[in-house]
């Protein structure tokens, strides 16, 4: 049994109507016929996205094309989005279309003028670390305090644009209302990016889970290993994160939420030793000071309860730090 450690009531003390996305959602639906596709920028499992111009007011956006799925998940997006639009750093929800014959609703978002992290963030040094995970974790302190996770925080959904050094946190197809002893699904986030809870099963996870992906993003840049755990599946995910943090450490973590490892293990987890963060230090890992790499000991950690939160990482003194 888990309860978060913060903004547990979040979604208590706010109306029904702000949560209950089961009732259906009352939509402003919007004009398709005010915005035109001009080419696709990607495709995922539950949408097409396009890069796109409002005819009306010459604007360029972003056009993302909702698959087909159960009606109840496009409503949870879309609650979720329109609670959460106008946040800090969160992506600009401009409008909701209906695709006039097929009736599939398509999210028109600002257009954000990303940088692949692939090419970004081998240029970033000390500062624009401290500056970028700075508005990643208010973005994330934001949505947590309005009682929502987003549960797929991963490069590919941080737009960032270095020139105007904008950030935004992108896809909340994925997101979820936290509520106290609710079991969640665990095939949530992108596999590296998976923290230990969704992969035992600890099915009562809160805002932490996004704090486990930020500390994999981190330490992917910080180490120069991207992605930092590279499980070639989710039971492989788990024993790359246990080769660094260890093996008695993880049946300690189980015991502690009387769990026990899943039988899929049984054959693949060794008995690993916990490894030191020095173990990834080298020459070429200039960026691992010790303020990064004490943030993220904070933020890896097995057990959720005991990493940082978004507002406690923020406060970290890796950000208060002066590098040149
Ligand atoms: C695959 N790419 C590249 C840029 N970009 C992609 N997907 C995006 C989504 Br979804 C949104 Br919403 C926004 Br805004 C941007 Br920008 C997006
Ligand atoms: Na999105």
């Amino acid at each position: 049994y888990s309860v978060a450690k913060v903004y547990k009531n979040a979604c208590e003390e706010r109306p029904q109507e702000y949560w209950d996305y089961e009732q259906g959602v009352t939509i402003d639906w919007g004009k398709i016929s005010n915005y035109e596709i001009i080419n696709k920028i990607g495709r995922g499992k539950y949408s097409e996205v396009f890069s796109g111009r409002c005819i009306v007011n010459n604007q360029k956006c972003v056009i993302k094309v909702l698959k087909p799925v159960k009606m109840k998940k496009i409503y949870r997006e879309l609650k979720i989005l329109t609670n959460l639009t106008g946040g800090p750093n969160v992506v600009g929800l401009y409008d909701i279309v209906q695709d006039t014959d097929s009736k599939i609703p398509a999210l028109i978002f600002e257009e954000i003028k990303n940088v692949d992290f692939r090419t970004l963030y081998p240029t970033f040094k000390l500062p624009d670390i401290q500056y970028y995970f700075t508005q990643l974790l208010i973005a994330l302190d934001y949505c947590h305090s309005m009682g929502i996770m987003h549960r797929d925080v991963k490069p590919q959904n941080v737009m960032i644009d270095p020139t105007e050094r904008k950030l935004r946190l992108i896809d909340w197809g994925l997101a979820e209302f936290y509520h106290p002893g609710v079991d969640y699904n665990v095939r949530v986030a992108s596999r590296y990016h998976k923290g230990p809870e969704l992969l035992v099963n600890l099915n009562q996870y809160d805002y932490s889970l996004d704090l486990w992906s930020v500390g994999c993003m981190l330490a992917a840049i910080v180490f120069k290993k991207e992605p930092f755990f590279k499980g070639s599946s989710n039971p492989d995910q788990l024993v790359k994160i246990a080769t660094v943090l260890g093996t008695k450490e993880l049946l300690g973590y189980l015991g502690k939420y009387g769990l026990h490892l899943p039988s899929e293990y049984d054959n693949i987890m060794r008995d690993f030793t916990k490894k030191s963060w020095t173990h990834f230090i080298t020459p070429e890992t200039k960026l691992a000071v010790p303020e990064v790499v004490d943030l993220i000991d904070n933020l890896l950690r097995y057990d959720h309860q005991e990493r940082l939160t978004a507002k406690e990482a923020m406060n970290h003194n890796f950000f208060k730090a002066k590098f040149e």
